[in-house]
């Protein structure tokens, strides 16, 4: 599941979204959309999808998505009339956006676009944390105002642990159609200037094209319009470079619930990914096996575990003081269910009854070097 955002308004997102998703699908990729722009829809238009008609339901009552140029989509536009506004608070979005995800009949799918609203507020900040997430794309016009909001964007993803694929610099210079010269009409290079100072891939710049305005306002993107032209060739060559930061990006499969009294439930383990997420779970009367990148194994004791839980009632929030006396935990005590977090994180519910634990992967980690030192 990857994000596409962009700091404020007007940078092209959707239709950046709208033409790697029918890339990849091209390329034989399974694609699903979700437009979480529920304010202003605007996918469905960009792909041809009629509006204000709600798709079927199959009979386990799940939506079943629109398929349009091989990409299957969801939007609230579909729900909606053209000028009817979605008119709802931040936590009903949130609400629509899991039913846009949980409740449709997406099928097996290789990557789900979500096309976030613009900015970098307290909706884009939940559903960062809501979803999954293997990343997240940041688009940005070459304008400074627009490349420092893209920072804080950026920023805004850092601290809630999802990673950055990369920046997208949308509408950089403009190819004149008949002589065929560059004029950079903003500044050049500001995304990749900021992709090197923040350490984050640059993904790659689309030329300022009308012929984008036209596919899009069309219903045809021009991935499929012109395919030979620049433009769309830079979104070829974009969603070749997030191919291959999506294979990096790895890790566990996630959404799990792994119930361990019964084994169901127990996340598929992945062969790479990056430094700070689990590559494979596994869980024996030696304790919780944990795979890293790098064949780093990491066993950590069940009650070692449950001791270095820091939740709020195992663990003072301000003085870090440890408030779980280790006579009070059972020398028995085992691990009954483990579930994914996010994509920062694993829940741990133990034997004795306690099931607030919250373990971050630097935290997990952590655990061990705590051993190490004692040893
Ligand atoms: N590279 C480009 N060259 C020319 N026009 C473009 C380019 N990219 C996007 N546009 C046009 O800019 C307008 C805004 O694009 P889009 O709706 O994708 O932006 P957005 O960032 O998703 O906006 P919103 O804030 O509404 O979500 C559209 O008319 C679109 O066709």
């Amino acid at each position: 599941m990857i994000a596409i955002s962009s700091g404020k308004g007007g940078v092209g997102k959707s239709t950046v979204t709208a033409n790697l998703a029918v890339m990849l699908a091209r390329q034989g990729l399974r694609v699903g959309l979700v437009d979480a722009d529920l304010y202003g829809p605007s996918i469905p238009g960009m792909l041809g999808v009629p509006s204000g008609q709600p798709p079927a339901m199959t009979s386990t009552k799940k939506v079943i998505p629109t398929e349009a140029h091989g990409v299957k989509v969801i939007s609230m536009g579909m729900l909606t009339a053209d000028d009817k506004p979605a008119v709802m608070r931040g936590p009903m979005v949130t609400k629509y956006l899991q039913m846009f995800v949980t409740q449709v009949d997406w099928g097996e799918l290789d990557v789900l676009f979500l096309d976030l609203p613009p900015g970098t507020g307290d909706i884009q900040l939940t559903l960062a944390q809501a979803f999954p997430l293997a990343g997240a794309v940041v688009v940005s016009t070459p304008q400074d105002v627009s490349l420092k909001i893209a920072r804080r964007g950026l920023r805004m993803m850092e601290q809630v642990k999802v990673p950055i694929l990369g920046i997208i610099e949308n509408m950089s210079g403009f190819t004149c159609p008949s002589c065929g010269e560059v004029t950079h009409i903003f500044h050049q290079g500001g995304g990749r200037t900021i992709a090197e100072s923040m350490g984050v891939p640059f993904l790659g710049a689309i030329p300022l094209d009308p012929a984008i305005v036209d596919s899009g306002d069309s219903g045809e993107p021009l991935v499929n319009a012109a395919p030979d032209s620049p433009a769309a060739q830079a979104y070829a060559s974009i969603a070749d470079a997030l191919s291959v930061d999506m294979d990096r990006a790895g890790g566990l499969q996630i959404p799990f619930a792994w119930d361990l009294t019964t084994g169901e439930g127990k996340p598929a383990p992945a062969s790479q990914g990056s430094a700070d997420r689990p590559l494979a779970l596994d869980y024996d009367a030696t304790g919780l096996t944990i795979r890293w990148p790098n064949d780093h194994i990491q066993t950590i004791d069940a009650r070692d575990l449950r001791l270095s839980c820091r939740c709020a009632s195992c663990r003072d929030e301000i003085s870090g003081k440890n408030l779980l006396e280790p006579e009070n935990v059972p020398m028995d005590v085992v691990p009954t269910k483990i579930w994914s977090v996010g994509n920062y994180a694993l829940g741990i519910a133990f034997s004795d009854g306690h099931g607030s634990g919250i373990y971050t992967f630097p935290a997990l980690r952590e655990i061990e070097s705590v051993e190490a030192e004692d040893v």
